[in-house]
């Protein structure tokens, strides 16, 4: 429909239109992980027509790299696709976000002056270990710290713990385990930990580094031969801080590499802090010794953010943008988007594209229309029926449970976790789910969403198994 042949044309294509098209294609060529890790968090920054160049933004320089590394020439093809020209796509640092004041000129001059350090072993090879100092290559964002970080019930003892531990590194709790659903803020505590420190030490040797690029220098270790650089390079650190270790899973030669540095670091008295989407015992495709050394510190959960606290992110992060959003607004935003900060983000920049792009306020109506696309998407997958296959799917019981008349706590509690979970997400009455519960009263329907709501409150385990259970929902 869009492919234009000659540049005059481009004038009237809209780059949002290239853009939601460019990334709901790459939501069905990746798996929903990596979509979720690399391609959601990425933001259109601007198109120049021109020059005819597009630029995308990463929210940190980490996935700025891989992206660039890894996704630059699909992007390139779909947007010369698109318009039917060549066109030139850059990527650079959206420091934008969440972070208003902080450092961006300067950050994005550091990111222009650096060179391309993909990999430590590339580094190593390339640079003499002074290569290595930490205030160039900690890889820290410093706009993600305690001050910009929203705090509410969900977050406050994983926050509590991150400044307990950024305090006291090595010496409180060694190692800390972080884990929650994806864009709950594990990402930016750990930098908030590592940039406390940084800041009172400034000698420190401070790393950050996502697990995939973690497996990929072992990799590259491996090809080169260069394990006793890497090895010193990371026995070596004050604050190692591993990002996502769920994509260590099935990868036996990292693992084992990770066990050493891990062990070497606690010996140490250096501080190691972990990420991951689940909690160590239920770590697939992990080695034992390793989840038994993950557990072996403090482990704590991060939960997805309440409805206020969902508000105050998007107020905050408005106002940081220069377009401050009445709370109204901010309640009709958080209401529909329940499920993580991350996709609050990106549902903040597609209103504030929309409003500078079309030169309006940003009303209820205008936060409707630039997501009309993400309300309808929620709206269509929320059934009662697919809140039934994946509780069941979860739980490892038959769907027809839910209807049957069966009452063994097996059954009964995902059944309650069910009919809780068709009252929150979806618009059906008390009546009408008990209908679809095998033709239960209402007053059950009442119990089981009390019950389970009331236990939901102090249960953070019980919490994140309704997160998870809900990111399946919207996958
Ligand atoms: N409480 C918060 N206050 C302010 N911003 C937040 C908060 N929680 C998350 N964010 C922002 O939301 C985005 C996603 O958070 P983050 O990247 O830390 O998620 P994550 O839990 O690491 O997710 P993943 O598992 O996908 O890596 C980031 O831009 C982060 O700054």
């Amino acid at each position: 429909m869009s492919n234009l042949q000659n540049p005059a044309a481009l004038n009237s294509i809209n780059p949002l239109g290239f853009w939601d098209g460019a990334v709901s294609t790459l939501s069905r060529e990746l798996s929903p992980q990596q979509f979720k890790t690399w391609i959601q968090p990425l933001t259109l920054v601007s198109f120049d027509e021109s020059e005819h160049l597009l630029t995308i933004g990463a929210p940190n320089r980490f996935k700025l790299d891989w992206i660039k590394k890894t996704f630059a020439d699909r992007f390139q093809e779909l947007a010369s696709q698109y318009f039917g020209l060549p066109i030139n796509v850059s990527f650079v640092l959206d420091l934008d976000m969440g972070a208003p004041s902080v450092a961006t000129p300067a950050a994005l001059e550091i990111l222009v002056a650096e060179p391309q350090q993909n990999s430590v072993v590339e580094a190593a090879t390339s640079l003499d270990e002074g290569a290595f100092e930490i205030e160039d290559h900690s890889k820290l964002n410093p706009n993600l710290t305690f001050e910009t970080f929203v705090t509410g019930k969900a977050n406050q003892l994983a926050r509590a713990a991150s400044i307990q531990v950024a305090h006291n590194p090595g010496s409180s709790y060694n190692p800390m385990f972080l884990y929650g659903g994806v864009g709950l803020g594990k990402t930016h505590l750990i930098h908030a930990i590592g940039n406390h420190l940084l800041k009172e030490k400034p000698n420190a040797r401070i790393r950050y580094i996502h697990a995939e690029q973690y497996v990929s220098d072992v990799v590259r270790a491996y090809q080169q031969k260069a394990f006793d650089r890497f090895k010193r390079y990371y026995h070596s650190l004050d604050l190692l801080l591993i990002d996502d270790i769920q994509f260590f899973s099935g990868k036996s030669r990292t693992q084992e590499e990770f066990f050493y540095a891990f062990e070497a670091l606690l010996s140490n008295k250096a501080q190691v802090i972990i990420t991951s989407d689940t909690y160590p015992k239920e770590m697939a495709g992990i080695d034992d010794r390793l989840i038994s050394r993950f557990d072996s510190g403090l482990t704590v959960a991060i939960e997805p953010p309440e409805l206020e606290m969902r508000v105050a992110i998007l107020m905050k992060k408005a106002i940081s943008e220069g377009i401050p959003m009445s709370e109204d607004v901010a309640f009709f935003v958080a209401k529909h988007l329940r499920s993580n900060v991350r996709e609050l983000e990106g549902a903040l920049r597609k209103i504030l594209a929309f409003v500078r792009f079309h030169g309006r306020e940003v009303t209820i109506e205008v936060a409707r229309a630039a997501l009309k696309d993400l309300l309808s998407i929620q709206n269509r997958q929320i059934s009662v029926e697919n809140i039934q296959k994946s509780v069941a799917d979860f739980y490892s019981i038959k769907v027809a449970d839910m209807y049957s008349k069966k009452r063994p706590a097996n059954i009964a509690r995902p059944r309650q976790i069910a009919m809780f979970m068709a009252k929150e997400l979806t618009q059906k009455s008390l009546p009408e789910i008990g209908e679809l519960f095998g033709g239960r009263d209402h007053t059950t329907v009442l119990h089981a969403v009390r019950k389970i709501a009331e236990e939901r409150a102090h249960d953070g385990q019980l919490n994140h198994e309704i997160h998870v259970i809900e990111q399946t929902l919207k996958a």
